[in-house]
This record gives C-alpha cells, structure tokens and sequence, in this order.
C-alpha cells in the first residue's frame, strides 16, 4: 500500500508505516499529482479532499485526524465508496485547557475573577461538552445553546439548560463558540455570529472562538472593535487561513495561530484514531495504543505549599503546563519576520511541545490542601502531600 500523510502529523511512521511506503507532503501542497498511485490518503485540517483532488487517483480510504471535517467533501467519497474517518473528540480537551488559560489569563489582565463570571458555551459537543463540565465543576455559571442537540433530544429552551443564542448574548459575560463549520440547513454556522448579534453583545464581553473561523463574521467584529473598542476577543481560528486579517490580528487581545487543540496527547489521539480505522479497513488487527507512542511527561507533578487564592493557584497550575500568552506572543513574532499568513503556518509546523492538565499532577501540602477540590475541577491531578 502506498500513503500520503500530511508531514504536520506526528507519529506518522509508528501509526501508519507498517500499512505500506508512507510519502510525507505539507498539507497544503497536497495536489491531485501526488495521488495517482496512492492509496490512502492521511490528512489534517489543511487539505480540502474534493472531486477535484481525487477523481484521477486510486485512494480508497481517506482519514483526518482531526475532529473538524469541513475540508473533506464527505458526500463524494461516500458516492465513490471511498471509506472516510475522522477522529472525534481527540483533541477535546486540549481545546478546554485553551479556554481556561485564555480565560485566567484575561481575569488577571482585567482585574476580575472566572468563578464570577457566567460564560455561554454555542456548541456543546465533545469540546463545548467538557467544557461546561469543568466550568461547572470549578463553579461557574454556564449557559448552553445547542439547538440541533436540542432537537435530536427532543427538549425546548429551559428544559434541560439548553438556551438561545440570544439569551447567551444577552446574560453572558464570556461566549465560546464551539461549533463546526456548516454552511447550509437550519442549523448553518456561517456567521452564525453576525453583524448584527455582535453589535448586541454588551460592552465588556469576552468573546472566545476556538471553533471554526468562519463562524464569526469577521469583518463585523473586527469594525465593532475598531470602532467602539469595548468587547475582548481570543481567536484561535479566522476567516481565510492562514492569509487571515491583519486588523483584526491586531485588535485581538489573545491570538493564536489555529492551535487550541495542539496538545502532543490531543495530536497523538488523533493519529492513534485514523491508525485504527485504517487498520479495520484494511482488516488487520491493531496493538498500538497512546501509551506506546506517547512519552512521559516533562514535568509530571510539582509540591504546592502555600494557601494562594484560588484563582491564583490555578493559573500557576495551568501555565506550568501551557501559557496561551507564549502563543500569541510568537505568532505576533512571526508575522513580524515572515509576514501574518507564513507567520501563522510557521507557528504551527514548528509548534513546541505541549501536554494536557491532566498530565500534571499537583502534590498538595498541608497549608494548600484546601485548593484541592478547585485544581481537580479543572482537569489537574490532585494529591495531598
Ligand atoms: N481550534 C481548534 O484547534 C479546534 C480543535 C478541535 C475542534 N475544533 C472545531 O470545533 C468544532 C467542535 O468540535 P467538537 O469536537 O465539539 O464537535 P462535535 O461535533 O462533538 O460538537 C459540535 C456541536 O456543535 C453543535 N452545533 C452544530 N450547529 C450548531 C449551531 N448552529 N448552534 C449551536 N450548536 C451547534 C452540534 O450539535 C454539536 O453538539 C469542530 O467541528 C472543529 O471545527 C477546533
Ligand atoms: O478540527 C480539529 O481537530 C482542529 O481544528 C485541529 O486542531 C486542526 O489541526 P490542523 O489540521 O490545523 O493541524
């Protein structure tokens, strides 16, 4: 068997190798003249997977591992009996500890606190799902708005928590949009936040987009921000990646290059998922699990003596394991050297090694043992010393 794989896939000889000759392409050079002899088909996010890429090639099996499937035309390769995987839910937790350190980061910047805040989650799948868990768990008022979930569990607004996006725009103090990209039906999110929503939202609000870029309309926030400067905006995702808008770059108070979900485990998942569905395509058994091809840790566990704030005992836990500021502050970097669109895919091909919270496991001494049921709320491993 002969595979292309996205050369930004890590682990792909471990998962893929044994299958056949693995040929590594950077995603977005993938062309239609690399997969003529070509089998399998391993992607991330940054390849569109069409008509116009595969109708001259013999691919038979085309995974992504990522959990978005809006590049991949899915209804053509079920017509052509083209078997397609995607891998849900791999780097869901990655995105959460996004959230959380985007979310502790502006607190201090801003002078409030999270557990006061009341935060409007808008799709409430794998990510937005664990999300409202651990909010919920450390405290937090969340409001919920998932209208197709709502239907598929045959509930109405109040029933089971789920709101309108209007009643998450009009009570919530932070919206986090979590939702894929569909363009057409009753429930598209093409600008799902639009001009007019974004100018309802009240001065002050924190809008958080770690979904897909073009849920937001882009033009709208950033002529909102411009204009009367009163919203915060973290954006992990845009419009038109990596060549994405420059003043709306610059007017966002965190952003991020598309990695919310760059975790080692959360990438490593999401290799490990396509492993397995093309191990049952093709009818062989797999032995390969994420402890194999995932190392240890560099800092597994550290001793916190003191009594600090909650808050500030959080946010020292969740930077040990990832500060979202080194984020921004590089993307920032790279553009300035190489210009915003090869600054933005720069920062992700070359992305440091980032582990989860729940890779570190916080011991607890005798003063700060109190702190323990608000660190484990937020995904950390809790021990007392
Ligand atoms: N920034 C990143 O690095 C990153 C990482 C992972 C996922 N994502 C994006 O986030 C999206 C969500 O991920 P997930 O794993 O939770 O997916 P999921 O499919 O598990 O959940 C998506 C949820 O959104 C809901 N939804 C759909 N249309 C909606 C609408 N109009 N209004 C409100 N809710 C709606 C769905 O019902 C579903 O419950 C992915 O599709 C992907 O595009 C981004
Ligand atoms: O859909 C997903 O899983 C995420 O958006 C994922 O982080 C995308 O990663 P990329 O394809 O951009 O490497």
């Amino acid at each position: 068997m002969k595979l292309v794989v996205d050369a930004n896939i890590p682990a792909a000889d471990a998962c893929f190798g044994a299958f056949g000759e693995v040929i590594k392409r950077p995603g977005r050079e993938i062309s239609a003249e690399h997969l003529r002899d070509v089998d399998a088909l391993i992607i991330r996010s940054v390849t569109p997977v069409n008509a116009s890429l595969l109708a001259e090639s013999s691919v038979r099996f085309v995974g992504t591992c990522t959990i978005g499937t809006d590049h991949v035309d899915s209804a053509y390769l079920a017509q052509q009996g083209i078997r397609f995987a995607n891998a849900p839910g791999c780097n869901a937790e990655a995105v959460v500890d996004y959230v959380l350190a985007s979310l502790l980061t502006l607190a201090e910047r801003q002078g409030w606190r999270l557990l006061d805040r009341c935060v409007g989650i808008v799709g409430v799948g794998n990510v937005g799902s664990r999300l409202q868990a651990r909010l919920q768990a450390l405290g937090v008022k969340v409001l919920a708005c998932d209208p197709p979930r709502a239907e598929r569990e045959g509930v109405s607004e109040g029933e089971t928590g789920f709101a309108s996006l209007e009643t998450l725009i009009e009570h919530c103090d932070v919206l986090c949009l979590h939702t894929p990209l569909v363009s057409a039906g009753p429930h598209a999110t093409r600008h799902l936040l639009n001009a007019e929503r974004i100018n309802e939202l009240s001065p002050g609000t924190v809008v958080v987009n770690a979904g897909r870029g073009d849920c937001i309309d882009g033009l709208a926030l950033r002529s909102r921000l411009a204009g009367q400067n009163d919203l915060t905006a973290v954006l992990d995702v845009w419009e038109n990646e990596p060549a994405i808008d420059t003043a709306l770059h610059d007017l966002a108070t965190l952003a991020t290059p598309h990695i919310a979900g760059y975790s080692l485990d959360g990438k490593l998942r999401g290799s490990l998922m396509i492993h397995q569905a093309l191990a049952s395509h093709v009818g062989e058994a797999s032995a390969l699990t994420l402890d194999g091809i995932c190392p240890p840790p560099a800092l597994a566990s550290f001793t916190l003596q003191q009594a600090l704030p909650c808050e500030d005992a959080l946010r020292l836990c969740a930077r040990a394991v990832y500060d979202v500021r080194r984020d921004h502050e590089s993307l920032t970097r790279e553009a300035h050297a190489l210009g915003l669109a090869q600054g933005f895919d720069t920062c992700r091909a070359n992305y440091p090694r980032r582990r989860e919270f729940s890779t570190l496991t916080v011991c607890l001494g005798d003063e700060a043992q109190p702190l323990a049921p608000v660190l484990s709320a937020a995904g950390f491993n809790v021990v007392l010393a």
